[in-house]
């Protein structure tokens, strides 16, 4: 029996978000009652809440919605680094002893613990440099245990442009708590919807 992973936020209400930003809702449309055979809730939140994938139409006007992105990089090999307390940016020295071999997958551990229940306005981002040097390495798929790739602050998003350059697909706010750095199986699909800029994902590890 593979032993899984469970590297996703939970969804709930209070769950922090991006300053500014929606906070995430819940509610019963329908509540199971003597007359009602059901409980039906709606939702209401941010594309970028929690553990999810950023789509290309997040930082290109051109870029492809969520449900257009191809799902290969969000199923298979990966590999995770473990590279906590550099703070602002994971540079190309970071990642440079952690590639050898590599899956075309990494997910870069920033947290011994990630902060679930308030919002880190200083979390670790990645430089663009490093963006290019997983590009070379032959990775199309980057994910964070942050909630971007940019510091919070960025209004270039310069680790961005280096995905929208190289094609990456992105996986922001996991949950890398449990996990040891090496080598897994990585299944994180987002969902398919025809006009947004991020999804949230139920990402998982699977041992190999
Ligand atoms: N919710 C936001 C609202 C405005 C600006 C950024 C965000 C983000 O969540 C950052 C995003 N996850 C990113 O892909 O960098
Ligand atoms: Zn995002
Ligand atoms: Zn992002």
């Amino acid at each position: 029996m593979k032993q899984i992973w469970d590297i996703s936020q939970v969804m709930r209400p209070g769950l922090p978000v991006w300053p500014g930003d929606r906070p995430y809702q819940e509610k019963l449309t329908w509540a199971l009652t003597d007359d009602c055979p059901v409980n039906v809730s709606e939702i209401s939140m941010s594309t970028h809440t929690g553990t999810h994938a950023d789509a290309p139409y997040h930082y290109a006007a051109d870029g492809a919605p969520i449900g257009a992105v191809g799902l290969d990089p969000y199923l298979g090999p990966c590999r995770v680094i473990e590279l906590m307390g550099l703070r602002p940016l994971i540079e190309v020295e970071h990642l440079l002893p952690h590639l050898d071999n590599a899956p075309p997958r990494i997910l870069v551990k920033t947290y011994g613990t990630a902060p679930q229940g308030l919002w880190d306005a200083d979390f670790a981002a990645i430089a663009p440099e490093a963006i290019d040097l997983l590009a070379a390495r032959g990775m199309m798929l980057i994910g964070l245990d942050t909630p971007s790739l940019d510091p919070q602050e960025s209004k270039t998003l310069d680790a961005h442009m280096a995905v929208r350059r190289h094609g990456l697909a992105i996986l922001e706010g996991l949950v890398l708590d449990e996990v040891r750095g090496g080598d897994y199986e990585l299944i994180a699909l987002p969902l398919k919807f025809a006009n947004l800029d991020a999804s949230p994902v139920r990402a998982i590890l699977r041992s190999l």
